[in-house]
């Protein structure tokens, strides 16, 4: 019997996922084949290591196909209504850090926090004959900042797939949810984030199934290496 554990098989998570596994006492090494999405792994005996998207974890792990993963807390908040009934986080792993936040056009002076917004949200349609319109690829987070925890019932969501921050200037859209780090990227685009806009502070973190592994013993002693290290 195993247990599988998928890390990001590439960008910005990659290596300190592989760096958080050998401070765990579990070294992953690439297969010979370099484009291979399999890994060999010393250190754990029944323990498989996946390489898959970052996305693409958030989302086996809620359907139960893999039994741990290392992924953003904010992909698997996104991928399931009630993340904390299909998954455990087992450890925060202080890297991949970022905020999912809501930001306007700095031209927007006299909207500071998410009552200004509502305000703007409500008058929208009598002056521009349309709903405020959201950018964003997180609409499972949006809806509920701001539908259930803000009470603005009046936008429409406009999916974005990329470039999110463009979003407004090209007219697609009057405002965007979307990740920050370094804010390099919203202030480039003369956008704001609101004074209480901040979604979610999002981490990379180490998550397990509660579907139930194949090895529960196995399972166990995965996650106690990871508190304990
Ligand atoms: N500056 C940042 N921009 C975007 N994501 C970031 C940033 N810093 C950390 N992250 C985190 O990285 C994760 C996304 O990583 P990545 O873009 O590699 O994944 P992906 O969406 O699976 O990739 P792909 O676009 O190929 O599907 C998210 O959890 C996100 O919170
Ligand atoms: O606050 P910052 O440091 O500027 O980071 C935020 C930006 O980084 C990411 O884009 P990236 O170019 O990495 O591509 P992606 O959207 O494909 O992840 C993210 O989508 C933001 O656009």
């Amino acid at each position: 019997m195993s247990v599988t554990l998928a890390i990001p098989s590439k960008g910005r998570m990659k290596e300190d996922a592989v760096a958080s596994l050998a401070r765990a006492g579990i070294t992953v090494s690439a297969a010979a084949d370099n484009r291979s999405y399999r890994t060999s792994v010393a250190g754990a005996e029944g323990l498989d290591v996946l390489l898959l998207s970052a996305s693409e974890i958030a989302r086996e792990l809620r359907d139960g196909a893999i039994d741990f993963g290392i992924t953003g807390e904010d992909l698997i908040r996104e991928s399931a209504a009630e993340p904390g009934d299909i998954v455990e986080i087992v450890a925060r792993l202080g890297f991949g850090r970022a905020d999912v936040v809501v930001a306007v056009p700095d031209p927007w002076v006299d909207v500071e926090t998410m009552e200004d917004l509502n305000d703007v949200a409500a008058e929208f349609r009598q002056r521009h004959g349309r709903r405020l319109r959201i950018a964003t690829k997180y609409w499972r987070l949006t809806q509920g900042f701001f539908a259930r925890r803000h009470g603005i019932q009046s936008y429409r969501i406009v999916e974005s797939l990329g470039a999110t921050e463009g979003a407004p200037a090209a007219g697609s859209a009057d405002i965007v949810v979307d990740i920050t780090s370094t804010g390099d990227t919203l202030r480039a685009n003369h956008l704001r984030v609101l004074d209480d806009g901040i979604i979610l502070r999002s981490e990379a973190c180490l998550m397990r199934s509660l579907a139930g592994p194949a090895d529960a013993g196995l399972a166990e002693a995965v996650a106690a290496r990871f508190r304990a290290s």
